[in-house]
């Protein structure tokens, strides 16, 4: 699995993704989010394979250890190199998760790596206490479920930057530390509230990060993901 910036393809159609990609000449880490995988369905996830880029399907599955077990094992046919599902589910939800990932994974294929969310990174920690009443910090929880995770034996954790490196600390630094919510110093937060920018990431313990609108609504997508790049890794 590559380590640049992965990017989210939070697009519409196929159509869409095809017209983006275009003028990138290299192969990419892309995300598939449910806007795009509800609209087109596996194929994309084929077709950005052929195409020879890394596809993490993101598609954040939580019910019941059953019905998550038996849908992971239809993924792993897909091809993607990373899938996700929710913490909350539960540590029997995410073991039936990584079970079914390994019995849909066919003899000489690997199996994707599969990775838990652990609290979005658009929830403030005033939020998370109301909403979910949860009472402890936004940091806590997510460090509680990324140790959950890794008893699960699963390959990481989805998290924001301002966890990452307590991750790193509590379940190693190979566990995965995969952080969306990134913003460039001067762009706008839009929806995220757990922000950070490339640099910080790198130099607070992410090991991937991802990056949507700023760079699919930049004036010239090439350059913002240079510019991403960049300072991702630069700061190695
Ligand atoms: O906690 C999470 C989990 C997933 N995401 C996804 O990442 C991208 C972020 O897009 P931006 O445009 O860079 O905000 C998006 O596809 C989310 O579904 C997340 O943001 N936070």
């Amino acid at each position: 699995m590559k380590n640049s910036p992965i990017i989210a393809l939070d697009f519409a159609t196929a159509e869409n993704v095809y017209q983006f990609l275009s003028p990138f000449d290299q192969t990419l880490f892309v995300k598939v989010g449910m806007e795009l995988y509800l609209q087109e369905g596996p194929s994309i996830v084929y077709k950005l394979k052929e195409m020879g880029h890394d596809v993490f399907l993101d598609l954040k599955l939580h019910d019941i250890p059953n019905t998550v077990g038996q849908a992971m094992k239809g993924l792993a046919r897909l091809g993607a190199d990373l899938v996700n599902i929710h913490a909350a589910g539960g540590e029997a939800m995410m073991v039936a998760a990584r079970e079914g990932l390994e019995a849909g994974t066919t003899a000489g294929n690997k199996r994707p790596s599969i990775i838990a969310v652990t609290q979005l990174t658009s929830t403030s920690e005033k939020q998370m206490q109301k909403e979910q009443l949860i009472q402890t910090t936004i940091d806590e929880s997510v460090v509680h479920y990324a140790k959950l995770a890794k008893k699960a034996s699963l390959d990481g954790v989805v998290c924001s930057v301002l966890e990452a490196k307590k991750i790193a600390e509590a379940c190693g630094n190979d566990f995965l530390r995969v952080t969306p919510g990134i913003r460039l110093a001067e762009g706008e937060a839009h929806d995220q509230v757990r922000v950070a920018t490339p640099a910080n990431a790198r130099v607070l313990g992410s090991s991937h990060i991802v990056v949507g609108r700023a760079i699919t609504k930049a004036e010239n997508p090439v350059l913002a993901y240079e510019n991403v790049l960049n300072m991702w890794e630069e700061n190695a």
